[in-house]
């Protein structure tokens, strides 16, 4: 009986024991010294609060209250670091390897279809590998060469978008017709037939037809694991409970079509390479010379250009050393990671935008007016564009200034993914924070807390110490509110949450401690690899595919809301819509689109993404605003 009573008792220990090690660490942790906001519950502390964190202003009213450095609490109580000092980021990011994603979020990143193996759930040396290999193919002379697929189907969405307009008409072509468009839905389709194509050079053909097979496989796996689920959590630090992960018929046969289609893919593309390769020494001047390693890292490799990622990829690879290249199962993962990574992030990155757009009228005229003088200057020959010439567009429009501007707003008042979190993987840190501190506004200067310290005491311990380092230990979990940071008054100034791209005529002097990759703002993360770059590999990708879109879209298409309709954002992997009353449809962008008025030019007769198309749509005679 005794026996049975301690076997029994050793059982319960061995399962418990993450959890017992989850409670001593969290009493050790340094981190208990901080001050934050109360936690309303023992079990999910601060975590439920922080669900709807992008509607009510939760962070930045924290910050105000407790300083730009304090902890929250998350599971059973656990201290979590968040902070939005750059200083403290720059260290935090810089040193990537030391502070990776925590087991439960890389768990999590994996199941939604990014795999144990992909890019985005790697660390260490196999991450600093696979980085390595992957740094060809999005290159910013690779990635230009892709352009062309971007131009396809950003028309071929403006083109259905028309058809829809006008047929909601009885006199096709008024610029007055009015149609409502989720915009979600549509963007989300010709982003994931973007990555398809550029990607791993697959057709989902997703603009016109629901029924691909890859797409619903991808779709049931994300869906499913994003799922917020009680059970998620405590498979977060239970990791026997892993096991007993939803497998259904469903979930098994898309995971089994995922792999089928992804070794189908790498053995074409493979064979292809090969036969490039063997052509090349069999007639080397018919193909022209092999480029060096350093030229391929920087423009792409030549033979290569234009062609989809996985296959540049691939090319990489086999040019490695044996002993750094990548497996099988890795290079497979990386099509559902460029899946996961790469279509919501740039869907809901050009959903905001064309929703701050239909927002901010004046400055969508005022992009209108630029994209048509650039469409206009293009158009001198009176003949459409050749596919060739689209590089060059794409250059052109890479140095639309008010483009430009506006797609940095948007992506800083708009980030696609909100937050990012980081654990202590040294056995104790001294976290750095800035010395100087930011500017504030009046209002957070006179705040006083209970302890009679003004706000402007930042980084001060729950003793009244003040600190210039932050202690961590091993373990420790960080949180990094990107959107939060991005939009803090600190920064930016007292109109930080407003759309208005005009702030990058002269962005403040406060916000370059930000250590963002891009211009100032955490949206791809950081820019300073200290030991380790876990910045977003694609966002050349991304920035060139939204501004693609944006021209094609916003030179033909008007873009405004209903005022009455209040549009709030759920956060789940990536930012997505709802319309706050009728939050049981589910995620939604619903837009007024109509044609643009007063537009000569012939772009509606020579779509730019199509060469040498018949006309369909006749140009209405109007004079170029400029
Ligand atoms: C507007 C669009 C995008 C945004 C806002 C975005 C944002 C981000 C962010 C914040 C990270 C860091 C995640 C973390 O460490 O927690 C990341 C990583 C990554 N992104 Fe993007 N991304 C975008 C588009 C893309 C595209 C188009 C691709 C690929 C085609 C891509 C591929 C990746 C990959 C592979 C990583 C992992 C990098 C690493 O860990 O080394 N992303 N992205």
């Amino acid at each position: 009986m005794y026996l049975f009573v301690f076997l029994v008792l050793l059982v319960a220990l061995a399962l418990l024991r993450d959890f017992l090690l989850l409670l001593f660490r969290q009493l050790c942790s340094p981190l208990r010294r901080l001050p934050g906001p109360p936690s309303p519950s023992f079990f999910m502390g601060n975590l439920e609060q922080m669900h709807d964190m992008e509607n009510n202003n939760l962070i930045a009213n924290w910050v105000n209250s407790y300083g730009t450095t304090f902890v929250y609490r998350g599971f059973i109580g656990g201290c979590r670091l968040m902070t939005t000092d750059p200083v403290a980021i720059a260290h935090i990011l810089g040193n990537a390897y030391h502070y990776p994603k925590p087991d439960f979020v890389r768990e999590s990143l994996a199941s939604m279809a990014a795999g144990h193996d992909g890019l985005l759930v790697v660390e260490g040396a196999d991450h600093r590998r696979q980085r390595k290999i992957l740094a060809p193919a999005f290159s910013a002379g690779h990635i230009k060469s892709l352009s062309p697929i971007f131009w396809d189907k950003a028309t071929e969405l403006r083109d259905i978008w028309l058809t829809e307009v006008d047929s909601a008409s009885f006199d096709p072509g008024r610029e007055n017709s009015i149609t409502r468009i989720d915009v979600l839905v549509w963007l989300g389709r010709a982003t994931l037939d973007v990555i398809g194509l550029a990607g791993f050079g697959y057709a989902f053909n997703a603009l016109t037809d629901d029924s691909n097979e890859l797409a619903r496989a991808f779709s049931v796996i994300f869906s499913t694991a994003r799922k917020f689920r009680v059970m998620t959590i405590l498979q977060a630090w239970f990791p026997f409970l892993r096991r007993f992960r939803r497998n259904n018929a469903a979930m098994a046969q898309a995971k089994a079509t995922m792999r089928r289609i992804g070794l189908e893919l790498i053995d074409e593309k493979r064979k292809a390479i090969q036969h490039e390769r063997d052509s090349y020494l069999h007639e080397p001047a018919k193909i022209g010379p092999l480029q060096d390693q350093s030229t391929a890292r920087s423009q792409g490799p030549k033979e290569l250009r234009g062609r989809d990622l996985l296959s540049v990829l691939i090319q990489s690879n086999l040019s490695s050393d044996a002993s750094q290249q990548m497996s099988e199962d890795e290079v497979l993962s990386q099509i559902s990671t460029f899946l996961a990574a790469g279509h919501e992030t740039t869907s809901s990155a050009l959903t905001w935008c064309l929703y701050a757009l239909a927002n901010n009228r004046p400055a969508q005229e005022k992009l209108r007016v630029e994209l048509r003088k650039l469409d206009a200057a293009d158009r001198t020959q009176q003949s459409p564009p050749p596919k060739s010439d689209h590089e060059d567009l794409t250059e052109r429009i890479a140095r639309c200034g008010y483009l430009d501007w506006v797609v940095r707003e948007s992506l800083r008042v708009h980030a696609p993914v909100t937050n990012t979190m980081r654990v202590c993987m040294r056995d104790e840190d001294e976290i750095p924070v800035q010395a100087v501190l930011p500017r504030k506004s009046n209002a957070q200067v006179d705040a006083i807390d209970d302890r009679g310290r003004t706000t402007m005491d930042q980084n001060v311990d729950i003793h009244g110490n003040r600190r210039s380092t932050i202690s961590v230990r091993k373990w420790d979990i960080i949180s990094v509110p990107i959107q939060a940071i991005n939009k803090s008054e600190a920064f930016w100034g007292e109109d930080a949450k407003l759309f208005r791209p005009e702030r990058w005529a002269s962005p403040p002097q406060e916000a370059r401690a930000i250590p963002g990759l891009y211009s100032n703002t955490l949206t791809f993360l950081n820019g300073n690899p200290l030991g380790g770059n876990r910045s977003c590999i694609g966002y050349k990708f991304a920035l060139i595919e939204i501004k693609i879109f944006l021209y094609v879209l916003v030179k033909d298409l008007d873009f405004s809301i209903d005022p009455t309709m209040v549009i709030e954002k759920k956060v789940n992997v990536v930012t997505r819509p709802f319309v706050k009353s009728e939050p049981h449809l589910g995620n939604q962008m619903p837009l007024n689109i109509s044609r643009a008025s007063s537009y000569s030019s012939a772009s509606v007769l020579y779509p730019l993404g199509r060469s040498s198309e018949t006309p369909t749509i006749s140009p209405p005679s109007f004079s170029l605003p400029v």
